[in-house]
């Protein structure tokens, strides 16, 4: 594992997360979902038709072994039944201090209260249960996303202990905050995102009539939006929290 590798792989996970956002696009809002919660209310605590939903689901994908993987992370942790599939020694890549940050709360407030808003159409079809397992699909590729952080800050930590060694040792939020940050990649992400929302949400036709009115299953500035608001902030947030127990 390198960091030309570990990027590779958040590359190949826009994919996955362009397409989950299309998907969940087929759907307008349908809050039935979502409440409660009412405005004010904690939406991750109260129950709700999706919180039941991922809740029961993540108890399957835990029997079916998900959450062996170290890249997975569910956003209802507790209570998880046991795996019942063969055991598969995973590569212990993570430093055992870090391997159980786990930022979904944050990740699940901001998915139903900011971006959902932002690219599902008004109003309700009655699908709730197609919108709920789209839902998880975004949730779950979002939080894959996110957490793969742990394993770009462990491959950062191991190129460069010496670099790291002193802000770690520090404790130090801000510096480590700096050294791990590339604009120029930050850039790099955005406009490839909001162009894999181009090429994968357009329409596909076999006349060249459809020239000159290009619309898209999901607004391209919205995928950018949402990587520079949040996915990448966060993949650096959980970063650096894994840096600060890496001596641990
Ligand atoms: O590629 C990196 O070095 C990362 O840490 C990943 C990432 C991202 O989330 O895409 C985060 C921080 C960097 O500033 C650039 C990109």
């Amino acid at each position: 594992m390198d960091l030309e590798s570990v990027r590779d792989s958040l590359i190949r996970q826009e994919d996955t997360i362009v397409f989950s956002l299309i998907e969940r696009a087929k759907f307008p809002i349908n809050s039935w979902a979502y409440s409660p919660p009412q405005n004010g209310v904690d939406a991750f605590s109260a129950s709700s038709f999706l919180h039941s939903f991922v809740r029961e689901s993540e108890a399957l994908h835990a029997k079916a072994g998900r959450y062996e993987n170290p890249e997975e992370n569910p956003f209802f942790p507790d209570d998880l039944p046991p795996s019942m599939v063969p055991t598969h020694d995973y590569k212990q890549v993570l430093h055992p201090a870090g391997s159980s940050i786990n930022v979904n709360k944050t990740i699940w407030d901001i998915y139903l209260n900011k971006l959902l808003p932002l690219f599902a159409a008004e109003g309700d079809d009655g699908n709730y249960g197609l919108t709920a397992a789209c839902d998880l699909a975004c949730l779950q590729a979002i939080s894959r996303r996110i957490h793969y952080g742990k394993f770009v800050a462990e491959v950062k930590f191991k190129e460069a202990p010496e670099e790291y060694g002193p802000a770690i040792r520090d404790q130090d939020r801000e510096g480590l905050m700096k050294m791990l940050t590339f604009e120029a990649v930050e850039e790099m992400v955005k406009k490839r995102v909001e162009k894999k929302a181009v090429v994968f949400g357009q329409e596909v036709s076999l006349s060249d009539d459809s020239k000159g009115k290009e619309t898209y299953k999901v607004d391209p500035s919205v995928v950018s939006r949402l990587y520079e608001e949040w996915v990448m902030p966060l993949t650096k947030q959980v970063q650096v929290e894994y840096l600060l127990r890496r001596l641990d």
